[in-house]
């Protein structure tokens, strides 16, 4: 049997006079090696795609983190300079994959910007400069030139025991990697948390009732998934059950 695909979110970035439709390395990487699962990005062209053409052919979605900020405009607050950059096309394709994929039953992993879509999409609202809110400490990235210290592990979170996290990595504390300014707000409808960093930020989340894997994380496992272990065990999770969709896609197209 063919191998299992997984649909890839994609940025849209202006590139040598072009707009490219792209997605990190890391986490078609992370897909490859981490979920056994041949990535694919789909372009971020908005409701040009038959979205439902699409998802008939793939096992699963993995959104992307990116450092663009999904418009305050789809959760009722106030677009500004400052706060962006924005990506419409991008928010214009994520939300109604990310919705799409759920009510499918389709295995999702969203992460960072990814998982602040998920939120969006069912109905949550975002924080924004999080470090400048009473009680909250500084989640961005180091400024450095290196990757390898950008996405350095920075801070442990809380693990909601039984949960969907917990299950996936089995440990109730580790420690992640931090490079976001924005967090979840108001939870969007199903939302879970699956944990969250000492000063209250929700670190993960997963979709209550979803038919399938459906986690998200504030954090970035694609990054480390070839050394540290709670994350190789997320893209596994992940990949274990993007196989037994895979099974059970091929099972139904072979019955009809
Ligand atoms: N814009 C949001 C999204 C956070 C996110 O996905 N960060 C990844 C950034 C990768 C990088 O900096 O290279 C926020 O800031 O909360």
């Amino acid at each position: 049997m063919s191998k299992s695909v997984v649909l890839v979110t994609a940025d849209v970035k202006p590139i040598d006079g072009y707009r490219w439709h792209a997605a990190p390395s890391t986490y078609l990487e992370a897909a490859l090696n981490g979920a056994n699962a041949i990535p694919l990005i789909l372009p971020s062209l908005g409701g040009a795609i038959d979205l439902d053409a699409v998802l008939d052919r793939v096992d699963g979605v993995l959104a992307t983190g990116s450092r663009s900020n999904v418009n305050p405009d789809l959760y009722g607050a106030e677009a500004t300079e400052a706060n962006g950059p924005y990506d419409p096309d991008r928010d214009a394709t994520s939300l109604p994959l990310l919705r799409r994929a759920l009510e499918r039953g389709i295995p999702v992993l969203a992460i960072c910007r990814g998982m602040q879509e998920l939120n969006v999409a069912l109905g949550g609202t975002l924080l924004t400069e999080i470090q400048e809110l009473e009680g909250r400490k500084d989640h961005r990235a180091p400024v450095s030139e290196r990757q390898e210290e950008r996405f350095a592990i920075a801070h442990p979170i809380d693990v909601r025991a039984g949960g969907a996290l917990h299950q996936a990595v089995g440990n109730t504390s580790f420690e992640v990697n931090s490079l976001h300014r924005q967090a979840l707000g108001d939870l969007g409808n199903r939302l879970v948390v699956e944990a969250v960093a000492e000063d209250g930020t929700i670190e993960a989340v997963s979709v209550e009732g979803a038919k399938a894997f459906a986690l998200g994380t504030q954090w970035h496992p694609e990054y480390w998934v070839s050394c540290d272990v709670p994350s190789q065990k997320i893209f596994a999770a992940f990949g274990a059950d993007v196989a037994r969709y895979r099974n059970a896609r091929h099972g139904a197209v072979a019955a009809e």
